[in-house]
């Protein structure tokens, strides 16, 4: 799959964030998009995946492998958008939460795919957890993993690092773009973090807020 995003114009109300960009992310890679705080970035994943509403306005275009998806609402996109703050469904268990997300199957293979995320989440343990007993670093790791496990043909992620320590955040980050580029689907990536970029060549810089 490859994305390829074109962006005539992005608005909140009457200020326009965003003029005549494009994106065209490859199947596999991680583009980088940056810029000060107040810029559009998350308005701008909004508009990609289908669910940014008035005030926020998107003139554009989106297309997977060729095939315009900014008309569809935002179930049939395919595309799976992670926000910093993502909830997790607070009446299932860690283990239910990412069941949730697997395509329907086999349960022992379902099973066998939570159970696999669960130690690629390095939560050893926690399968049972409540998600208001975790810390907001493993409650962020779960949710970047139960996006990914739902098979998505694209990934949005913003600022789905921030939350986590040094080392975690390296493991975390080496993970993600190591199963996008093995599943060989596109991701866009906002962050404020220079050592989140997954390839120099691919980064965005949006143009700063107008006052
Ligand atoms: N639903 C909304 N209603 C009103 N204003 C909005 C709405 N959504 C976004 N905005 C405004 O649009 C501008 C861009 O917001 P956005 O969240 O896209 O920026 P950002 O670049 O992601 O910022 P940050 O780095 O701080 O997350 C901000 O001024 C914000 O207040």
């Amino acid at each position: 799959m490859s994305l390829h995003v074109y962006v005539r114009e992005l608005r909140v109300a009457r200020r326009r964030l965003v003029h005549e960009l494009r994106l065209d992310i490859a199947p596999g890679t991680v583009h980088t998009l940056m810029g000060e705080s107040g810029c559009g970035k998350s308005s701008l994943l909004s508009a990609i995946c289908g669910t940014a509403a008035p005030p926020v306005r998107f003139d554009g275009e989106v297309l997977l492998d060729g095939t315009r998806l900014d008309a569809l609402p935002t179930r049939q996109r395919g595309i799976a958008i992670l926000f910093q703050d993502d909830l997790l469904f607070a009446h299932m268990s860690v283990r239910e939460n990412l069941l949730f997300a697997v395509p329907p199957g086999a349960r022992a293979q379902r099973e066998a795919v939570v159970q696999q995320a669960l130690r690629d989440l390095e939560l050893p343990g926690l399968a049972q957890a409540d998600p208001a007993t975790l810390s907001g670093g493993q409650r962020a790791r779960v949710a970047l993993v139960r996006a990914l496990l739902a098979r998505p043909r694209a990934v949005l992620l913003d600022e789905p690092f921030a939350r986590l320590d040094a080392g975690l955040r390296a493991r975390m980050r080496e993970f993600v773009f190591g199963t996008i580029q093995a599943r060989g689907i596109p991701a866009l990536l906002v962050t404020h973090d220079a050592q989140d970029i997954a390839d120099p060549q691919r980064v965005t810089r949006l143009a700063s807020p107008q006052p």
